[in-house]
């Protein structure tokens, strides 16, 4: 790493402490003055000795009694640097934690899904706790490494300034020469950390893969991919102790009092001989002078520690730095009219360079109507489903809620308007019945269980072993895929919005689930407005409206029938569907 960069690392490490920043400097204040303790308590000893010997006879106890009380006052003030600075850690991991947890809440969602959730938990957990570590154990280091070296010159120069700028020479040179050691190991340092990383995505990706594939060459490709990363992070660890190992073994050669203490001790005895120094300041001196090269020692791993809690830095300044959807005040905020639906010439691309995926896309839903969207695969009918609940934003046109600018809504009013049932159900660590309730929390027991029987689940909830009571989610009584959609399917019709969205789902597990699950969406259904995404062309016949999409672009509309005659997309994808059902008949009779 660069000195530029080097500068930068600690301005970013200072930017994202500012909420604790005023403690910390008093952590470092703290520590500060313990190191002009322990050197005061040095000095006072110094002065002891000298009155010691001066008048061997007479016990010199106030130098003494000074000496201790500096001690044991540096002692305190040590212990309180650290816990301020641990009381500080905490209370910048609660901070930044509840400020990564607001901003995840309002940045578009569908960051939230494309950054994953295991890389937003790495950072909301690790990066936030690596700047703890790094805020609690180094700030008071820092103000000693830093404070001691200084004071110690100072004394030292109001004692003798030749023997001062000696001991300075000898520190000036173990710095050179370590410097000149480490050099290149910013880099090193780097391609530690991200092979480090790699093994950490390994090894998430060898856990989380394991189920799927263990049924097909019990997990070997991704062992290996795993042993590969472990293999590589061994060969710079390897590298990296060589170098750092010299460079530290350097460091510690040079940085200790020994080599000051000799050129102290030779320097003084030749000017004691010349009759330019007196013994006692020599004395002083020597007690005095020893501890300045070791106290520069912190520095060198404190470098190590910056530049880990930089990588942690970054990342969670790239979270912060998502820009948040923006919302209207509140006095401009306007509310939906009726439950209607509109696209107005509405272009979207995922990224600011990337191909529209989306053209020019305009189309109305009428309140209380069906609409179906089908297309062939990547034609773009789950983006034009999430945008409603605005996981992005359009790029061109704009979408209308209710004859409303979904931009010009607040989200909660947005929210209470339109309820969504996507594939990749979610259940959180509670019970069954507060799974459905969430987004209606105020529901009573019974409505619970009316939404649970139209759902279809009442019946496997009550075979449940607490029946409603049961908790699910991780570490929970496990439940079929089915089951949990149809318990999401009850919460949306707790939920009872007039406008709904729905990914239908693609897979079945067994017809009984498949049939259940066609019963609890037409109850779900039932008087509402549906935007539904079609996998299996069979569920939408009866649908008002049928827009066909195909490369982004709104190719066909009409009911199937029309559509059909049509003899366009719509029609070969029905043509198709068909003969795969023929080709499944064939299968189930042979
Ligand atoms: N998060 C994303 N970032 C970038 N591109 C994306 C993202 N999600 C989807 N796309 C791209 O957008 C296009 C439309 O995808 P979309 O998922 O909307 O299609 P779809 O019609 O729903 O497909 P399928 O039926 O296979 O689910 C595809 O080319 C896809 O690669």
């Amino acid at each position: 790493m660069s000195d530029r960069q080097g500068a930068g690392a600690s301005t970013g490490v200072w930017a994202v402490m500012r909420p604790v920043q005023g403690q910390i400097r008093f952590a470092m204040v703290l520590a500060g003055l313990a190191a002009a303790c322990a050197l005061g308590a040095l000095a006072v000893l110094a002065w002891a000795v000298a009155a010691l010997l001066a008048e061997p006879g007479r016990w010199p106890w106030l130098p003494l009694g000074l000496a201790a009380a500096l001690t044991v006052l540096a002692f305190v003030l040590r212990l309180s640097a650290f816990n301020q600075s641990h009381y500080a850690a905490f209370r910048l991991e609660t901070r930044l934690r509840t400020d990564l947890a607001g901003h995840l809440a309002r940045v578009p969602l569908g960051y939230v899904q494309q950054i994953g959730s295991g890389a937003l938990t790495k950072v909301m957990m690790d990066d936030v706790k690596a700047l703890h570590v790094f805020v609690a154990d180094s700030t008071p280091l820092y103000a000693r490494a830093y404070v001691s070296p200084v004071l110690t010159f100072v004394l030292l120069w109001w004692l003798d300034w030749r023997l001062a700028l000696v001991a300075t020479a000898v520190l000036a040179v173990g710095v050179a020469v370590v410097s000149l050691a480490m050099r290149g190991s910013g880099q090193m340092m780097q391609r530690y950390h991200a092979a480090g990383e790699n093994v950490s995505k390994a090894v998430v990706e060898y856990v989380q893969a394991m189920p799927v594939v263990r049924t097909f060459d019990t997990g070997t490709t991704t062992f290996h991919r795993y042993q590969r990363a472990l293999d590589a992070f061994m060969d710079v660890v390897l590298q990296w102790y060589r170098m750092a190992g010299f460079s530290s073994r350097l460091s510690v050669a040079i940085l200790n009092p020994l080599p000051t203490l000799a050129v102290l001790v030779w320097l003084g005895g030749w000017l004691i001989s010349h009759d330019t120094l007196d013994a006692a300041t020599w004395l002083a001196v020597l007690l005095v002078g020893t501890g300045m090269a070791e106290s520069l020692l912190p520095l060198m791993s404190l470098k190590h520690l910056v530049a880990k809690t930089q990588m942690s830095i970054h990342r969670i300044q790239e979270v912060m730095a998502e820009p948040e959807l923006p919302e209207p005040d509140m006095v401009q905020a306007k509310f939906p009219k009726d439950a209607s639906v509109r696209f107005e010439a509405v272009d979207f691309r995922y990224t600011a360079d990337g191909e529209l995926v989306l053209r020019d896309v305009s189309f109305d839903v009428p309140p209380g109507s069906v609409t179906a969207l089908v297309g062939p695969s990547g034609a773009g009918k789950t983006t034009v489903a999430r945008l409603i609940p605005r996981f992005w934003d359009v790029s061109a046109g704009r979408i209308l809620v209710g004859g409303v600018d979904v931009r010009q809504m607040q989200p909660d009013v947005l929210m209470r308007h339109v309820a969504f049932v996507f594939q990749d159900t979610f259940l959180f660590a509670d019970t069954i019945a507060n799974n459905i309730r969430l987004g209606a929390e105020g529901a009573t027991m019974d409505e619970v269980i009316a939404a649970a029987r139209a759902a279809q689940a009442h019946e496997f909830i009550e075979r449940l072993p607490q029946g409603y009571d049961t908790p699910v989610g991780e570490r929970g009584v496990f439940l079929s895929g089915g089951q949990r959609q149809r318990i999401t399917i009850a919460r949306a019709i707790l939920q009872n919005r007039p406008i709904l969205v729905l990914d239908e789902a693609t897979a079945f597990a067994d017809p009984e689930n498949e049939a259940a699950l066609v019963a609890a969406l037409s109850n779900l259904m039932r008087g509402k407005t549906v935007l539904m995404v079609a996998h299996r062309l069979s569920t939408i016949r009866d649908a008002d409206q049928i827009l066909v999409f195909d490369q982004g672009r709104l190719a066909e509309r009409g009911r199937h029938g029309a559509l059909v005659a049509q003899g366009g997309v719509y029609a070969r994808l029905w043509n198709s569907y068909e003969q795969a059902q023929d080709w499944a008949l064939m299968g189930a009779r042979a």
